[in-house]
């Protein structure tokens, strides 16, 4: 096992005067044995810092290392890490054994050590009964499995992964994801998640790196990053529907951006903001309110509210107040959290 660390890491794409920059300087540990989610919308720049860390991408500026060794002139096979994808590119006319087993014959690992190391990884994902199948004859889920089971067997000091579930349907990709947490906890091993999906991050995480055009905006754990965004992109990009942000309302000065979260306003007999109703979203548990705040500019406010209370009607107008200590403070000028 491992920490990885990035220090001011820059990629560009091309050179001279046409080159694209892509990451912006990125530092910061991921400690040894961590679960860290790289999440951000597309075209952020996740993929490539994966790939940066794989040896699949040059690294333009800084270092990158893993296990306290600079690894910006090893080749992948030199890193000692393994990579998980979103296509699992299994060898179709091999078995499940034999895929599993493969990377370690060329390596020539003993034939022995080859049985007992498949065996072992089968038995924690559980393809146990699977193992003399081809990969047609399986589910995309065990797919996946068997992808993973691949990375296990090389017994990788860094497990990488770039969206392995984003061709699972819903309900499998919860599971997997379950599957995922699971062999984490069993093996411990240091490990870099890429998705865009944010329920995935949060779930996932021990500690995320929420990325914005080639910055890191925050690197926090999942509770951090939800209850003090750093930024109004992570407040907005983390939470569905995302955190009101508000400017212009009564009683707050000028120069300062209103973030609450829309569980985090109440709706009050009177006093409070005016909030005209436009519409209402019936979700099942829960229902979502779209109206525009009195005074304020912006895009909708949005309050939730579970399916007991009674609903507002559109055209009505609520008066709500926020949880007077979950309302968070923004500069409106560069977005970054105000303390206090
Ligand atoms: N080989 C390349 N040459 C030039 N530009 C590239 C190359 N690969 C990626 N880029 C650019 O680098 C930026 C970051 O791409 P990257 O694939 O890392 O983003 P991402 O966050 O992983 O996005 P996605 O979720 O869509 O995969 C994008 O603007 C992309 O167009």
């Amino acid at each position: 096992m491992a920490s990885i660390e990035f220090n001011n890491v820059i990629k560009r794409y091309g050179t001279g005067p046409k080159a694209n920059q892509v990451i912006h300087g990125v530092s910061a540990e991921v400690k040894d044995g961590e679960f860290v989610v790289i999440v951000g919308p597309s075209g952020c720049g996740k993929s490539t810092l994966l790939r940066m860390v794989a040896g699949l991408e040059e690294i333009t500026e800084g270092t990158i290392s893993i296990g306290g060794r600079v690894v910006n002139n090893l080749e992948p096979a030199e890193r000692d890490i393994a990579m998980v994808f979103q296509n699992y590119a299994l060898y179709p006319h091999m078995s499940v054994f034999d895929n599993m087993a493969y990377g370690l014959k060329i390596k020539k690992v003993p034939p022995d050590e080859i049985r007992a190391r498949v065996d072992k990884a089968a038995k924690i994902l559980e393809l146990g009964s699977f193992l003399q199948r081809k990969p047609r004859e399986l589910s995309g889920g065990q797919r996946q499995r068997v992808a993973m089971g691949r990375a296990i067997v090389r017994q990788p000091q860094v497990f990488l992964f770039d969206e392995p579930l984003s061709n699972l349907d819903a309900k499998l990709r919860a599971q997997t994801r379950l599957e995922i947490e699971k062999l984490h906890r069993e093996l411990g091993i240091t490990s870099l998640f890429v998705t865009h999906d944010q329920v995935e991050a949060m779930t996932l995480a021990q500690r995320m790196m929420v990325m914005n055009a080639g910055r890191m905006e925050q690197f926090g754990t999942p509770e951090e990053v939800y209850h003090r965004p750093a930024t109004t992109f992570v407040a907005s990009f983390i939470g569905a529907p995302p955190m009101n942000l508000l400017s212009g309302v009564e009683g707050v000065r000028d120069g300062v951006t209103l973030g609450i979260r829309p569980e985090h306003l109440r709706v009050v007999d009177s006093g409070g903001w005016p909030l005209a109703v436009e519409t209402v979203e019936m979700l099942g548990a829960e229902r979502l309110v779209y109206g525009r705040l009195g005074g304020a500019q912006g895009p909708w406010t949005i309050l939730r509210m579970n399916e007991i209370e009674a609903p507002p009607a559109p055209g009505q107008t609520l008066h709500v107040l926020p949880l007077e200590d979950r309302v968070h403070g923004f500069d409106a000028e560069t977005g970054v959290r105000l303390e206090a």
